[in-house]
């Protein structure tokens, strides 16, 4: 309580009292946002490709038995089908097959050749490290750098403002295991952001005296003030990921215009809308796990209340009786709701994409939708979901593409597998295989595992395997090859296999075709809420009881004397939104104040606590302090005093009727 720096008038309970207000907790600083950027790299500086290297070289007969072996290897690994793996999953997982690792190792020396920033010419070292940002040579290693990762509001890290780990230590990003959340931001998939958001304040009410020739005493004339913007969240069907959030963090509606004059009402403030994308969840940052999210917004257009503005305080005028004709007395506006709030997506589609890296994903969705996701021969291109809307025999479909998933994503490796969440909604899974890989099986059965550790329902979803890059002859010859394994040993349906080639068109449409009968099979989509949401599309008035209360007593510091001064808290909605809502530059105001104290019971409550003169009483935001002496002198004397001190004066036509003369 010693910190809090408020002015103290004596005088409470019977007596006057007016309070001070304590200044607000200034809300984090937003560090500049300076992430490294992935800048696109010759094809030439790519490590070469195991198979594809040389190719025109090495006559078939060579590569086949190296492919032999490598599906061999895979079918006794995976010839138990997904069983052997979910048995010995996690030690699958847990080692990375060669082929994941040279992905990230491509990753990796892609990332260098952008830190470094050197010229077309600069030589890489492999082990070059994407996620380090560059740093220059002379930078002692102790040294922290300001890290992107300080910025409020962004995925991933729960408690980041608090995070003080070193993120010195990058390189962790690249092992299994590690948190996701060390990740810089250009590596990483925006479907979690956390935004803080806040309603406008009301404006306050006014008060003002009709004066006019030949019209002695007009009567109060202050009007209301306008009530605070509300804040929304509303589906923008053009947005596909939470990376608009990056960029800004806070959201704070307008407040409402202060009442004026001549019955003049303030105007009410105009609603601050949030775009989010479809599929977007939205919680409270400090919710149980039970708590029901405040909105699970799934259609084009669909909105959810999340902050209300404050309402307009009240003006003279409104409080004239037949006893007070000419009330000196206003309210200040309410101050609007304010809240951090959980955003997390799952992008509503029919069909997700998955895959290896770099097997050519997003190069199906190019061909098949008119999206335009980003294409490029190294791993991780994707780095946020893409959808596309396909329309083909007079039907429509949506496809999302996804990042690449790696063996042992689940423990972090790559991207990790959290973006797996945006598939949780597709009915059917079409699953893209790198022709181009050594081990084409190999790679299908570490995904569904990586499927199936995320989430059984996933892996249970309609897969249709598409055998990608069939125009290679390196792949296209070894097509009947993983077909034979993939029905006979692994039971997938021969008719829900597919060699397509994404880049030449090739079998892309009996693809759609397939996925489109599925959808058929399965029947209309119904887009199902996971949440019971609130979606709450009314203002909703908050309606709370002064009388509503508690008082909490602080311990003195060991060894003080029992006679020193005590501080007693006085919590409840309500009786701390009135004590915001007063005006204390006016006296009634303060009177009617004590009045409340007397009639809600918190004087009797406060007393039987043992409060006495000299004690501190915090309600909300003020501090006042007790007083014994109950007179309408001794209070208006303190408030006088409190005015002089603030040095506020009365301003217009509200400096008549002046208390002392009336
Ligand atoms: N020859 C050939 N190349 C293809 C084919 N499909 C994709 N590619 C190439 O493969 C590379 C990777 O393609 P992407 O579509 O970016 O792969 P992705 O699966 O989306 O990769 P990530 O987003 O990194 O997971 C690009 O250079 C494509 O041009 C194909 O059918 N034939
Ligand atoms: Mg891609």
């Amino acid at each position: 309580m010693q910190a809090l720096n408020a002015q103290r008038l004596a005088n409470v309970g019977q007596a006057g009292c007016v309070g001070s207000r304590r200044p607000f907790a200034a809300p984090g600083r937003l560090s500049p946002l300076a992430p490294p950027h992935l800048s696109p790299v010759e094809p030439s500086s790519l490590a070469p490709h195991p198979l594809l290297s040389g190719s025109s070289a090495v006559s078939l007969g060579a590569t086949q038995p190296s492919r032999d072996v490598a599906c061999c290897a895979s079918s006794t690994s995976s010839s138990s089908g997904t069983q052997s793996s979910s048995s010995s999953g996690g030690a699958a997982a847990a080692a990375p097959s060669d082929w994941s690792k040279r992905l990230l190792s491509v990753a990796k020396t892609k990332g260098k050749n952008k830190s470094g920033g050197g010229g077309n010419g600069a030589s890489h070292t492999p082990d070059a490290d994407i996620f380090t940002p560059a740093k220059p040579a002379s930078k002692p290693a102790a040294k922290k750098p300001v890290s992107n990762l300080d910025i409020p509001g962004l995925s991933y890290y729960e408690g980041r403002p608090d995070d003080d780990e070193d993120d010195e230590d990058l390189d962790a990003d690249m092992l299994p295991g590690s948190e996701r959340k060390r990740l810089p931001a250009e590596m990483r998939c925006f479907d979690t952001a956390r935004i803080y958001i806040k309603g406008g304040d009301g404006g306050n009410g006014c008060v003002a005296f009709r004066r006019e020739k030949f019209v002695e005493h007009g009567g109060p004339s202050g009007g209301n003030g306008g009530r605070g913007g509300n804040v929304w969240a509303v589906v923008d069907p053009n947005l596909n990921s939470l990376s608009v959030f990056r960029g800004q963090v806070h959201f704070r509606a307008e407040g409402g215009v202060n009442g004026q004059g001549s019955n003049c009402e303030g105007a009410d403030a105009e609603d601050l809308i949030v775009h989010v994308p479809a599929g977007t969840i939205i919680r409270r940052k400090d919710a149980e796990e039970d708590d029901p999210p405040l909105a699970e917004l799934l259609k084009p257009g669909e909105r959810a209340l999340l902050a209300v503005g404050g309402r307009g305080g009240r003006g003279n005028f409104s409080f004239k009786t037949s006893r007070d004709r000419a009330p000196t007395i206003a309210e200040k506006g309410e101050k609007g709701e304010e809240l951090w709030v959980d955003l997390e997506l799952k992008v509503v589609a029919d069909v997700g994409i998955i895959g290896v890296p770099n097997a050519g994903k997003s190069t199906l969705l190019s061909v098949i939708t008119a999206a335009k996701p980003k294409i490029a021969n190294y791993p991780f291109t994707t780095l946020v979901p893409n959808l596309g809307v396909c329309e083909m025999d007079y039907r429509t479909t949506v496809f999302a593409d996804v990042p690449g998933l790696l063996e042992g994503a689940h423990e972090g490796l790559g991207l990790g597998h959290e973006f797996l969440r945006h598939v949780q909604r597709c009915r059917v899974l079409v699953h893209v295989v790198d022709g181009t890989s050594p081990d084409p099986v190999g790679d299908f059965n570490a995904i569904n595992l990586e499927l199936e550790l995320f989430n059984p329902d996933i892996k249970d979803k309609p897969q249709i395997v598409a055998y990608n890059k069939v125009d290679i002859p390196d792949s296209g010859d070894f097509w009947e090859m993983v077909r034979e394994q993939l029905t006979a040993e692994l039971g997938v349906p021969a008719d829900k296999i597919f060699p397509i080639s994404a880049a030449t068109g090739q079998g892309v449409i009996e693809l759609v075709r397939a996925v489109r009968g599925v959808l058929d099979e399965l029947g209309p989509q119904q887009l199902t809420y996971e949440t019971n949401a609130l979606n709450q599309t009314a203002v909703q008035r908050r309606d709370v009881r002064i009388d509503d209360f508690t008082v909490l007593l602080e311990d003195l510091p060991p060894g003080s004397p029992s006679t020193a001064p005590r501080v007693f808290f006085v919590e409840g909605e309500g009786i701390e939104r009135f004590a915001q809502m007063t005006n204390w530059d006016y006296y009634e105001a303060v009177k009617r104040f004590q009045r409340v104290l007397e009639v809600s019971g918190i004087n009797g409550a406060l007393k039987a606590k043992g409060v006495k003169e000299g004690d501190s009483v915090v309600i909300g935001e003020t501090e006042f302090n007790w007083s014994d002496e109950k007179s309408d002198g001794a209070v208006y004397d303190s408030w006088l005093k409190d005015m002089k001190d603030r040095g506020v004066n009365r301003q217009g036509s509200a400096r008549w009727p002046h208390p002392d003369v009336r």
